[in-house]
């Protein structure tokens, strides 16, 4: 470890420390019940940096439902895919909408604000289905993640999805909405299935982290992203990546990041540092309250900030 390494990682002992102490958890994300069964105080948290190296602390070997962290990996594959032509059907606006709200979908013509909104998201997974079944879109999102991680070691949490699937009736209204607006071209049912399964990926901070290197554009990362495609992704993390809370983090944390109701947080200092935390509890957007805290204690300790 370099002089600074070791900085940083005395920093990040003393953050598990203060985040325990403080005990303010929020609340777990109970409209999925396997999630609502989840003990909200624990966290974890680990940085990959430019060199290879990665920093951890407190519960960073601990797997967790990425959830709508997931995202931004089917952003990724969507993006390769077919690039500039997914704009078509969906926007690049933060909504100031709850992620599952269907608000604005009537008054947009079925259009969804943007991609990481669940409206959005339904979208994405609908063009990853393109002529694919439901398994081989799966397949490809899990193939793009252990590729950016480098591990092959990430799976799907099956019972999380099948408990997804018994309580999701605002994603089944969104996808039968999206359906009659003409902007959903796979079957409802297989769209859905496709996106709770995707929102069930497990895996544990250091997997996260490693994995959101291919975003930070940093140089140890496997190049499976160009560096447009990487402006872009963190474009839409800084502007909707917290739902209705994206400019509250753009101001405390200053960095695109993106949020599940697991209590994921995937941050992105880009060229610098890919950062994972994890801690259930969430706040009253769904963004994880004690993640928030710890992404702007880094931010504060570090200088890190697209703003200067
Ligand atoms: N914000 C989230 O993480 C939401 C994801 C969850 N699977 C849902 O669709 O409701």
């Amino acid at each position: 470890m370099t002089r600074d390494h070791m900085t940083l990682d005395q920093f990040l002992q003393d953050l598990d420390r203060d985040i325990r102490a403080k005990g303010d958890w929020g609340e777990v994300a109970d409209y999925i019940p396997e999630l609502g069964r989840i003990d909200p105080a624990q966290f974890g948290m680990a940085i990959a940096l430019a060199d290879g190296q990665v920093l951890t602390a407190g519960q960073a070997g601990h797997r967790f439902s990425i959830q709508s962290v997931s995202k931004v990996f089917a952003l990724a594959c969507v993006l390769g895919r077919i690039g500039e032509q997914l704009w078509r059907r969906v926007g690049r606006e933060p909504s100031g909408d709850r992620f599952d709200s269907i608000l604005l979908l009537e008054q947009e013509k079925g259009r969804p604000r943007n991609p990481f909104i669940n409206a959005g998201a339904l979208v994405v997974t609908d063009e990853l289905l393109t002529g694919r079944s439901p398994r081989q879109a799966l397949a490809e999102i899990l193939a793009f993640v252990r590729a950016a991680a480098e591990d092959d070691d990430i799976h799907i949490d099956k019972a999380v999805a099948r408990s997804e699937a018994r309580t999701g009736h605002r994603n089944t209204a969104l996808v039968h909405y999206l359906r009659s607006f003409g902007n959903l071209k796979a079957p409802p049912d297989h769209v859905l299935g496709t996106y709770i399964h995707q929102c069930a990926i497990e895996m544990n901070c250091v997997q996260l982290a490693r994995a959101g290197r291919v975003i930070a554009g940093l140089d140890c990362a496997p190049a499976l992203l160009s560096p447009v495609k990487q402006r872009r992704i963190n474009a839409m993390m800084m502007t909707c990546g917290q739902y209705d809370g994206s400019g509250n983090f753009a101001f405390r944390v200053g960095m695109p990041a993106k949020s599940g109701v697991g209590g994921g947080l995937l941050v992105i200092a880009p060229g610098k540092a890919s950062i994972a935390i994890w801690s259930p509890g969430l706040d009253g957007w769904g963004n994880s309250r004690m993640g928030t805290l710890a992404a702007e204690r880094l931010a504060e300790f570090t200088g890190w900030s697209v703003f200067g």
